[in-house]
């Protein structure tokens, strides 16, 4: 029998793209990164604000290209900073439209992908959906523990590459996701390293302003009480610490560039500090896989890199000479979000996974039960 066909618009909006992908069930169509102003982004108040011209973009776009919107079966976005949920696909609700417009979790370019997605799919009375939004959160009990009564650990992480890659690399290896324990290290960006056991993360650094090694843009973990002091030195208004921990931290901070590859060039022409911090990266990154593997019990099937720094050989190598003897280390480079976004619509399309629901407020009230 012909397997049935399902053309899927998958859109991820970034803080100055937005990429889209039209799919014929898992073969990409069309892949396009809709790069937009600085000065058109910067006129809006904020992210929520730029719906309407994203959605025009797209709309052109996919017009200009030849594509018949009314010819789609779905529409999926990636999902932004909602209330901490599961991984899988859920369908766009009301509940999730309410925390994504107020931005529930804080603002972020992906906030825009569920609405995206549910204002073109509603026009043509078709399924919307997000994928493994970046708080998923599947983390054990004792991995909210950050040792600060008044402060929890919170799952915030590149939850889609590193779920994707995961069921990738399981299917390589002739197993299901939920059989394997896996430790994914997604290194962009931001870096997180996620303890993924028999399909779930159960324990993840929080790599959008939490803890970790520091990344190409991104501080990590720094000394708590040092961080006190400087946030109460009187130099600094609060926005100018977080800017400094987060966009102009890791390798920004250091050397003034977040680029990797302009790193590699410094090296390459002799600069001895590039080389330390650059070094100091991957050695962050190296202690942050070795504490997955202790939280895995050292029962670790793989190792998967993966993510724009995983193209620099010697970077990789750096940390794969420190992690191997744990587990076989599998090096996916790069960051393929529009098929995963693809290939979580389909297995709701296809009957092999159930839509969940987004609880929204009702969160809040089942845990207060
Ligand atoms: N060939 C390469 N060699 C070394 N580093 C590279 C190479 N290509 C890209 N990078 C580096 O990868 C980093 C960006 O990775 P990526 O594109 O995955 O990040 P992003 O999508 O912007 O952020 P995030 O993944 O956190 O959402 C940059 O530092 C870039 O210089
Ligand atoms: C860590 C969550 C995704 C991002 O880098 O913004």
């Amino acid at each position: 029998m012909l397997e049935q066909e399902h053309r899927i618009l998958v859109i991820n909006p970034g803080s100055t793209s937005t990429k889209i992908g039209v799919f014929d069930n898992e073969i990409s169509v069309l892949e396009k990164t809709l790069r937009h102003d600085a000065d058109v982004i910067n006129s809006y108040e904020s992210i929520i604000d730029q719906y309407e011209f994203r959605k025009q973009t797209i709309l052109e776009t996919l017009d200009h290209e030849g594509i018949n919107i009314s010819k789609l079966s779905a529409v999926c976005g990636r999902g932004g900073l909602l209330r901490p949920i599961e991984g899988g696909t859920y369908s766009v609700n009301d509940a999730m439209l309410e925390d994504l417009r107020a931005g529930f979790a804080g603002q972020h370019a992906s906030n825009l992908g569920g609405i995206l997605a549910y204002e073109i799919a509603s026009g043509l009375n078709i399924p919307s959906f997000i994928v493994d939004p970046v708080v998923v959160d599947e983390l054990d009990p004792i991995a909210r523990i950050s040792g600060f009564s008044m402060i929890e650990r919170k799952s915030i992480f590149h939850a889609l590459n590193q779920k994707a890659v995961a069921r990738r690399v399981a299917k390589e290896l002739g197993k299901k996701y939920g059989e394997l324990n896996l430790i994914v290290t997604h290194m962009g960006g931001g870096i997180t390293v996620g303890a993924h056991k028999k399909g779930r993360v159960v324990d993840v650094n929080n790599g959008l302003h939490g803890d970790g090694p520091f990344s190409p843009e991104r501080a990590g973990t720094v000394p708590a009480g040092d961080l006190v002091g400087l946030c109460y030195s009187g130099s600094f208004y609060r926005e100018e610490v977080m800017k400094k921990l987060v966009g102009q931290g890791g390798l920004v901070g250091y050397l003034g560039t977040n680029d990797a590859v302009k790193v590699e060039k410094m090296i390459e022409s002799g600069d001895e500090k590039a080389k330390l911090v650059y070094s100091a990266m991957a050695y962050q990154v190296a202690k942050e896989i070795g504490s997955a593997s202790a939280v895995l019990g050292g029962k670790v099937d793989a190792i998967i890199l993966t993510g724009g720094l995983a193209y620099g050989k010697d970077f990789v190598n750096e940390i794969s000479e420190r992690i191997n003897w744990i587990a076989d280390v599998i090096v996916q480079p790069g960051e393929n979000e529009l098929q995963a976004l693809a290939e979580g619509a389909l297995r709701v399309l296809r009957g092999e996974e159930t839509e969940k629901e987004y609880p929204g407020k009702k969160a809040d009230k089942a845990a207060l039960k």
